[in-house]
């Protein structure tokens, strides 16, 4: 996976997430994750196709391995089917991400080089994912940055002046829910988040 903005959002089920997706889109992103725990696999395949349709960026399935096979790839944690499983299913080229939620888990070699990249997850707590496990803060950044082999995107609580801190750390890219989808610009604050990323390469 390239990150060249390093900016990746994820959506949550609001009213009009498809026009926000795609307005995001414009402020530069790498990467949009499908994300609406309570959806059918049709209904996430629909989202799905109607934002790649329109945003002209990799748009890839939280989770369920049968709507990541009609779009770009899936993002799965450590409770989910494993990335080894989801490369067998959806091929060399989908796009496959994994949750690391403890530093341990880059020790099981097999399931990270299947993957795309590793999201440190979360970096800090955020009450859009109730059920996260513990923060991992910016030396859990550091740590999983300094041994992964693919690129590292931080997740959880990501704002303008953390995303700088997170890229500061070592991650490639941060990735962003509600700071992108509950914006009342998130085209604005795409660039923004762009800009401090860029901010974060050079510190
Ligand atoms: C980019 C990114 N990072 C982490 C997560 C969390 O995945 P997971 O631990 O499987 O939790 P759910 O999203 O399934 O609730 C993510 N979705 N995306
Ligand atoms: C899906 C997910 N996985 C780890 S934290 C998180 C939610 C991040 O949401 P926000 O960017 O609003 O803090
Ligand atoms: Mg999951």
């Amino acid at each position: 996976m390239n990150f060249t903005h390093g900016v990746y959002l994820v959506t949550e089920p609001v009213d009009g997430i498809t026009d926000i997706a795609v307005a995001a889109s414009r402020g530069g992103l790498d990467l949009i994750q499908v994300r609406d725990k309570t959806a059918s696999t049709a209904q996430l395949v629909e989202i799905a196709g109607m934002i790649r349709s329109r945003a002209g960026v990799p748009v890839i399935a939280n989770d369920d391995l049968d709507a990541a096979a009609k779009v770009d790839g899936i993002h799965v944690g450590v409770t989910d089917i494993p990335p080894t499983r989801a490369r067998e299913a959806l091929g060399a080229e989908a796009i496959i991400g994994w949750s690391v939620n403890d530093i341990a888990q880059l020790d099981d070699v097999e399931q990270v080089r299947a993957c795309d990249y590793l999201a440190v997850s979360p970096v800090w707590a955020t009450p859009t994912k109730p059920d996260h496990e513990a923060p991992l803060g910016l030396e859990g950044v550091r740590a999983i940055a300094g041994r992964s082999p693919v690129p590292v995107v931080a997740i959880g609580g990501i704002d303008l002046e953390r995303a700088a801190e997170a890229v500061a750390a070592g991650a490639d890219a941060v990735a962003a829910v509600s700071a992108v989808t509950r914006a009342s610009d998130p085209h604005q604050v795409v660039r923004a988040l762009g800009a401090a990323v860029s901010r974060g390469r050079i510190r």
